[in-house]
């Protein structure tokens, strides 16, 4: 494949079909389902669905109210809206729109049972806002806002919230001059009655996230700074309606998911080690009324969700191995009660998620590789309710085969999971193996393995191996921490050990293995061709390939120094030696170098360095950069060019027979 433009070719025209069968039934209504909420009676269920009106861009945002099977719009196709999220008496729905002005969203409220528009609420100035929540008594919704100019987390798809544009001559330069004003988060309130929306986070304080705690507090994870690499040593704060502000606890790692009781009683935090904004996963910490945080024993759950059904009782979801966990934690008793496990499917997109009513049921939305999304209903009877389920996702199931967990050991015996999808018939496959972004962060049974590209190369007669080496989520602190200081130590043999047991097993052909990854993993991807010369085609996706470089040109340099345990500044550290340009000349694989020019997380330079030191020592690479694309390729057309390389890639330097 020596062509630039790859519009038109025969892979071009198989994966836009593969895209247009899996869309098309549902163009207009959503294709996924995301943020369940539920009324406090648990009568009424709402989501954010994710719409395609055509195949071009990214998906549309839309509120829909679950009625029984079916999924009734809540919001109309101007713009986006998202997070509806039911006021206490279960009377009014909250929900953010950027209907006004794209990209800048705003509370909207909307009285359920009555017709009509929603109504506006006053905008907030200069801002988008990112999420809302009630107050316990109803009278008023928090509301966490982003400067228009924020940074976005990688996982959100990197770059910034939506800047107001600057008429500037062409030739202006692009100007960065650090932290501005728009780089802040702040946190504001609606005043349902008087129908103001006031500031409550005071200047000089950065809000990453806020519930309510009882109806005159508020609490945050915090910063005195707003850049994305401050959020690493954010804190826990109360901040009270009347200004004051105290710092409730702070850890040596992260914090995230505060949830606070109704009255504001009891409070629950995750702590745990986490490589990215809001991919939380960890230790569960419950304070008592007036009591310091006390650990919880979780039963091996990596705690990634957490709501007060009252005031003792806290639902929580998570995860243990490839296991997903919802529970319901009693803090007055310390007993954990499980009220569902899964491996054959999960929930929530970056970690589960879940909503609880008061009578303790949870409301999720499951999906699995083999499974489409329905939104269902757990407590003492399992009640399906509607699903994603049409003539496109029956096409996937048809051409997806199969997933299943496979375990292996590593040289120094720790035992490494994954999830292995294979194609129909007998192996050995060939087989590409899909490195994951963090490295905290953890593959589960998710529709598609939540990558649509997975199913279109199983389809093709690929074996796609997805493993959770050491550092992964779900294996508690110490397995997370295991990568900490160690990338591209340790963690290297959890996938060249994977490809021995797969080879071994007769599952895999030992002569046509790949690599593929985004992020970390995109920089994993780029290290083991460095490492071990048996790959034969891999595909790094915006990866870090020169931590030296990363580190002065990333938004989160406070990352690779963490993470890394070293200093850019120090020849010889582990910013070079564990650098996978300062290694290239053991690569023999060819690459096919991906990135998005707009990326801040990891800069598209990061893959032309990697790209460059290939060709100078006479390996086969390409470099496609994508001129819209941040942290990651996710908009049509692109998402279908990317395809079409990616199978093209492996189709020339490891076919799949027959
Ligand atoms: C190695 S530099 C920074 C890597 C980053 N971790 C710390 O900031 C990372 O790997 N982030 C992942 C996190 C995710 C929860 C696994 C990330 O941002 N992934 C993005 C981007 C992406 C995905 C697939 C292909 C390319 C990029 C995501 O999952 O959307």
């Amino acid at each position: 494949m020596s062509r630039r433009d790859v519009r038109g070719s025969a892979t071009w025209d198989l994966v836009e079909e593969y895209f247009r069968r899996l869309h098309e039934p549902v163009m207009g209504r959503p294709h996924k389902l995301l943020e369940p909420s539920c009324s406090a009676d648990g009568s009424r269920i709402a989501v954010t669905g994710l719409v395609y009106d055509e195949l071009a861009g990214l998906p549309r945002q839309a509120c829909f109210l679950v009625d029984g099977t079916d999924l009734r719009p809540l919001t109309g196709p101007s713009g986006s809206s998202r997070q509806p999220r039911f006021s206490p008496d279960g009377t009014t729905v909250a929900f953010l729109s950027d209907r006004m002005e794209a990209g800048r969203f705003q509370l909207y409220l909307l009285r359920t049972g009555q017709l009509g528009e929603a109504e506006a609420t006053p905008a907030v100035p200069a801002g988008t806002v990112e999420y809302c929540s009630w107050s316990p008594d109803g009278t008023k919704v928090l509301l966490g806002v982003a400067g228009l100019g924020a940074d976005l987390a990688g996982g959100q798809g990197s770059g910034t919230t939506r800047r107001p544009k600057e008429e500037l001559p062409d030739w202006h330069p692009r100007v960065e001059i650090g932290v501005t004003e728009e780089s802040w988060r702040s946190l504001w309130i609606h005043d349902l009655a008087a129908g103001t929306t006031t500031r409550l986070s005071p200047e000089g304080l950065n809000i990453w996230e806020a519930v309510w705690l009882g109806p005159d507090a508020v609490v945050a994870v915090t910063s005195p700074a707003p850049d994305e690499g401050a959020w690493y040593t954010a804190v826990l704060s109360r901040l009270g309606l009347d200004g004051a502000v105290t710092e409730l606890a702070r850890s040596e790692v992260q914090l995230g998911w505060p949830a606070a009781s109704p009255s504001g009683g009891r409070l629950a935090v995750v702590e745990a080690v986490c490589s990215d904004r809001w991919v939380v996963a960890g230790d569960l910490l419950v304070s008592a009324p007036g009591a310091a945080f006390e650990r919880v024993d979780t039963g091996g759950v990596d705690v990634t969700a957490t709501q007060w059904i009252d005031a003792d009782r806290l639902g929580i979801l998570g995860i243990r191995g490839m296991e997903t966990v919802a529970a319901v934690y009693d803090a007055v008793t310390g007993k954990m009660t499980e009220l569902w496990s899964s491996t054959d499917t999960s929930c929530g997109t970056r970690y589960p998620e879940a909503a609880w009513s008061a009578d303790g049921r949870v409301v999720l939305v499951e999906e699995g590789y083999s499974v489409s999304q329905r939104v269902v209903v757990l407590g003492e009877e399992r009640v399906e309710l509607a699903g994603i389920e049409h003539s496109g996702t029956e096409y996937v199931l048809s051409v997806a085969g199969k997933a299943e967990t496979v375990t292996w050991s590593a040289p120094d015996g720790l035992r490494i999971e994954g999830i292995l999808c294979l194609p129909a018939g007998d192996g050995p496959f060939p087989l590409v193996v899909n490195i994951h972004g963090g490295p905290v962060w953890g593959y589960r049974n998710l529709w598609s393995m939540s990558s649509p590209w997975i199913p279109l190369l199983v389809a093709q007669g690929y074996a796609v191996l997805n493993p959770n080496p050491r550092g992964s989520s779900g294996r508690g602190q110490d397995f997370a921490r295991l990568v900490f200081g160690e990338m591209g130590g340790e963690d290297t043999a959890d996938f060249t050990s994977a490809l021995d047991a797969l080879v071994e097993r007769g599952i895999v052909d030992p002569t046509r293995v790949g690599l593929i990854g985004g992020s970390y993993g995109g920089y994993m991807s780029s290290w083991l061709v460095t490492q071990d010369q048996r790959w034969a085609a891999a595909v790094p996706v915006s990866p870090v390939t020169d931590w030296y470089s990363q580190h002065f040109t990333s938004n989160i340099p406070y990352f690779d120094a963490l993470f890394l345990d070293g200093n850019p500044e120090v020849p010889g550290d582990k910013f070079h030696s564990r650098s996978p340009v300062a290694h290239a000349s053991k690569a023999r694989t060819p690459c096919l170098n991906i990135a998005g020019a707009l990326d801040r997380c990891t800069p598209p330079t990061q893959a032309q360095e990697f790209h460059q030191a290939l060709l100078e020592h006479g390996v086969e690479s390409q470099l496609a950069i994508y001129p819209q694309e941040g942290h990651g390729v996710r908009a049509f057309p692109a998402l279908i060019d990317f395809s079409t390389r990616v199978v093209d890639w492996f189709q020339k330097h490891m076919p799949a027979r027959g």
